[in-house]
């Protein structure tokens, strides 16, 4: 079977043309296929699949092999993979875990349309909320130094989140007026990744409200440059929250399946 690997932002995925619905899913063979020493290497795997009345559907597993909840680097992944393949033009609508999301395609960038935000738990030490997938954001000092991996993890794996099947964690420094640096560390990847796309989502709404940073937030992270934009309404809604920044195709081949 063939696979092809993409990146946004050194988000990486292995993307599958899973139109025939041939693909065998398995939580071992996922997990395999991502090994970084014994198998391709990724964050992830996605499937293209058929969806009536869309583009496509979008089917996200975790670098461990449990299906994942919204992934905004992978979603935006798997839009250029549909161009590339010609199942869709410069604009699309699909349908993913979290519902309906638009994307335009360009040459540089795939922007795409991330679920709208009510909903935000602040306490004095982090917000939570749900961008598609659960993100916990703190902010912090030095940045560069912070231990991300031990941090994140006791987050992680610590109450009240644990026994509510976990969360993505971000550190966060504010750069500047709309700017910001964050390093994530990713649930069912259990380590830090170069990238989150729902993770630099929840970091951007989050300075809205304590930065009153407005209309669009530039977010550094290891990987690459990203950038959200984003409306907040009177009662306090997120709406028209687009996730944008550059995803590609690094290479091609075969898997034995
Ligand atoms: N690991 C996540 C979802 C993936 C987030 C992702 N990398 C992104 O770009 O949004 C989970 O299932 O919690």
């Amino acid at each position: 079977m063939k696979f092809y690997k993409y990146q946004g932002a050194g988000n990486d995925f292995v993307v599958i043309d899973d139109r025939s619905s041939a693909f065998p899913v398995s939580q071992e063979l996922i997990a395999s296929l991502c090994h970084r020493r014994f198998g391709i290497g990724a964050d992830g795997v996605m499937l293209l699949q058929n969806a009536s009345g869309y583009d496509f559907r979008m089917v996200y597993f975790n670098a461990d092999g449990t299906e994942g909840t919204m992934c905004g680097n992978g979603g935006r992944c798997l839009v250029r993979f549909a161009h590339d393949l010609g199942v869709i033009g410069h604009k699309t609508t699909f349908i993913a875990i979290d519902g309906e999301h638009e994307a335009l395609v360009s040459p540089q960038s795939i922007s795409l349309k991330m679920i709208d935000v009510s909903s935000v738990d602040q306490t004095a030490a982090y917000d939570f909320m749900n961008t598609g997938s659960p993100h916990y954001v703190a902010y912090v000092e030095n940045l560069e130094k912070y231990d991300v991996v031990k941090e994140g993890k006791a987050i992680r794996y610590g109450e009240p989140f644990v026994s509510r099947g976990g969360t993505n964690v971000n550190f966060v420094e504010v750069l500047g007026d709309h700017s910001l640096a964050v390093r994530t560390y990713e649930r069912g990847v259990e380590d830090e990744t170069y990238a989150c796309g729902t993770g630099v989502t929840a970091c951007a709404l989050s300075a809205n409200l304590r930065y009153g940073f407005e209309d669009f937030v530039d977010v550094k992270v290891l990987g690459g440059d990203l950038r959200i934009e984003f409306n907040r309404t009177d009662d306090n809604t997120y709406e028209n929250v687009w996730l944008i920044g550059p995803a590609e195709k690094v290479f091609s081949g075969e898997i034995n399946v």
